[in-house]
């Protein structure tokens, strides 16, 4: 069983984009109190809006907030990971906490000789979902990390979803392409669905509202089923129905191939960023 939340630890989350919003958004719902979390941004117009829509303690200064804080979760883009992890150094040497980093493509080594003492980190896939503590998170941890940074960090992804720790660091990269990237793939097949839909004689609302309402059942139906996908596909395909032809359709044009390619190639997008941003 998950032992209960520590809630008085403070978490800094260094770039207060669109994932970092999604985690503490998510933590707030789940009650970590507002004061102990911090959220860092370069520019004074985001940390306004960060402020107002969340309540979190926010600031320009990335040295001040891991100050104030145990854990240090990294959220800027892994492009800016380097110099933001450099400039970092010398506070985090004297404060030594728990690091996280979402970033795709940055692996432990160059994490470890950017920040520049030998420190407890893991390096986290989470989903945009974790704003309706809905979401996934794959995990990997270097030696370093206690068993009690461990179970907190646990507890932290769990109030916002589901996790999965790896035992092996490569497989980072294919929760990015399941689950890190996934739901842009959803998000798409929705866009395509309501395009048709209008085409098919609805307004673009009504057309909406009947693929999300779909997606929503499918997926509640899909969670909760004693019997997996394949089946529950047979249930809606009636023999010499529509789903038939629709389903036939899909397949002739190589659905599955496509979204092996889809998968595989954020899989190597990954593996090239790895190799592209590493000293
Ligand atoms: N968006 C997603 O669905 C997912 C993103 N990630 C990872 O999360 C990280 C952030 O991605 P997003 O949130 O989408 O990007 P974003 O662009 O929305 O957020 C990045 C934030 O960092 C801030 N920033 C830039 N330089 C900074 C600095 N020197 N100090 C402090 N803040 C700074 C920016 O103002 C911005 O608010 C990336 O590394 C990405 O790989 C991981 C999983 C899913
Ligand atoms: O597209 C990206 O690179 C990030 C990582 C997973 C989702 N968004």
């Amino acid at each position: 069983m998950t032992p209960p939340l520590d809630r008085s630890q403070s978490i800094a989350f260094i770039g207060a984009g669109n994932m970092a919003c999604s985690i503490f958004g998510g933590l707030i719902e789940d009650g970590w109190p507002k004061n102990k979390i911090w959220a860092t941004a370069r520019s004074e117009a985001t940390l306004e809006k960060v402020k107002n829509q969340y309540g979190v303690q926010v600031s320009p200064d990335n040295h001040q907030a891991v100050r104030q804080s145990e854990i240090v979760v990294l959220c800027v883009k892994p492009q800016m990971m380097k110099a933001v992890l450099q400039d970092l150094a010398p506070t985090l040497k004297e404060t030594k906490p728990l690091l996280i980093s979402v970033a795709a493509g940055i692996n432990l080594d160059s994490l470890q000789t950017w920040a520049g003492s030998r420190l407890p980190i893991v390096r986290c896939m989470p989903n945009t979902p974790a704003l309706l503590r809905c979401g996934v998170s794959g995990l990997f941890a270097n030696e370093q990390v206690s068993a009690e940074q461990k179970a907190i960090t646990d507890a932290i992804f769990k109030a916002v979803g589901m996790t999965l720790w790896v035992d092996n660091e490569n497989l980072i990269d294919s929760v990015i392409a399941v689950s890190g990237s996934g739901p842009a793939y959803y998000f798409l097949f929705m866009e395509a669905m309501t395009e048709v839909g209008t085409r098919l004689g609805f307004d673009r609302k009504t057309a909406e509202q009947l693929t999300l309402q779909t997606a929503l059942g499918a997926a509640k139906m899909a969670v909760g089923s004693d019997v997996d996908a394949r089946e529950l596909r047979r249930q809606v395909t009636s023999p010499g129905g529509t789903t038939e032809q629709a389903i036939r359709a899909f397949q002739a044009g190589g659905l599955e191939q496509l979204v092996e390619q889809a998968m595989q190639a954020a899989v190597d997008r990954a593996a090239e960023m790895t190799r592209q941003l590493a000293d």
